[in-house]
């Protein structure tokens, strides 16, 4: 028995990597029976028959796993984010973070096209860096038409991680790759018009090699609804508020109206900007407006 990592499934087969080699594997019928599906990332037991070939024996416990791409046991997700074409959107990224930090993922943020600014328009964008920086998130201001000097520091948030990067369509995420790797020689457009949903519309999602580490090559956190989140958690997902929600004197505040909330309070004395909490207060009756399932 040996133990690698899925890397891409191909109808009915994974391909499992162990050390440097791939084994194209297929899940046994005990998967349909325990109704388990294996995903790309996840850690598995095989048995190796002939010429890189096996079978799957089992499934390691996951640490977290999206849906939309399905993809398992990820390490960070790198929020690219553009400084125009697209515009900055800042409750766009607000909400990226939310979703990503509701699947227990860290994230780090990617301010890309930093070469289209003007000096004026450098400042604001450092001020922007500075407030997430503050919250605790790790963030770059970075250049791809720049090429490879400029990427490489990065590849200090890739080396021997798994990560997926998420983002509106046309922030550059296909063109950071291509300078991290460019042997995986990724399509890239400008804004592409149908839809705005970009040329990401394949639904399988294989791990690839950048920057030391694996990438997932389609864009994580597809679905951007808060669906999956409850009112009561979605404090946890702002680790600013996180902070102050301890001192908040109901243990049920949902930092809106309440009295004796440490949350508004921290919004008064500045200690959380008063941007994050409006995001927050949209958000939260995003959830509230949902319609109850039954
Ligand atoms: N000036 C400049 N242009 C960039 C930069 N990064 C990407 N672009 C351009 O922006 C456009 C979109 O880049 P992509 O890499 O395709 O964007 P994407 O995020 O992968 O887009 P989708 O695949 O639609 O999700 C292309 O025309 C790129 O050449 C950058 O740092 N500076
Ligand atoms: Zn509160």
């Amino acid at each position: 028995m040996t133990e690698g990592r899925i890397i891409k499934a191909v109808s009915g087969f994974y391909d499992v990597k162990h050390e440097d080699e791939i084994y194209r594997c297929r899940g046994r019928g005990l998967f349909r029976k325990k109704n388990i599906t294996p995903l790309v990332g996840d850690f598995v037991e095989f048995d190796k028959s002939t010429q890189g070939e096996g079978f799957i024996l089992s499934v390691k416990p996951r640490k977290n796993a999206l849906t939309r791409p399905s993809v398992a046991n990820i390490d960070q997700a790198i929020i690219v984010t553009s400084a125009v074409q697209p515009d900055f959107n800042p409750l766009l990224l607000d909400r990226f973070l939310v979703l990503i930090e509701s699947k227990d993922i860290h994230p780090v943020i990617f301010m890309t096209k930093q070469d289209l600014l003007s000096e004026q328009d450098h400042e604001k964008w450092l001020n922007r860096q500075y407030m997430y920086e503050a919250i605790g998130y790790p963030v770059e201001r970075v250049s791809a038409a720049h090429g490879k000097d400029s990427i490489q520091r990065l590849e200090k948030y890739f080396k021997d991680r798994v990560s997926v990067i998420s983002g509106q369509s046309g922030v550059g995420k296909s063109s950071l790759l291509n300078v991290l790797n460019p042997s995986l020689d990724l399509q890239t457009n400008a804004i592409s018009t149908s839809l705005g949903r970009g040329k990401h519309t394949t639904r399988h999602v294989a791990l690839v090699e950048a920057g030391g580490g694996l990438v997932a090559d389609t864009p994580g956190f597809s679905a951007l609804d808060l669906s999956g989140i409850d009112a009561g958690d979605l404090g946890d997902c702002f680790p600013e508020i996180r902070e102050h929600l301890i001192g908040c004197k109901f243990r049920s505040c949902y930092h809106y109206k309440e009295p004796g909330c440490a949350v508004k309070q921290a919004v008064e004395n500045g200690e959380i900007t008063e941007q994050r909490y409006a995001h927050y207060i949209r958000f939260l009756d995003e959830i509230n407006s949902r319609k109850p399932r039954y």
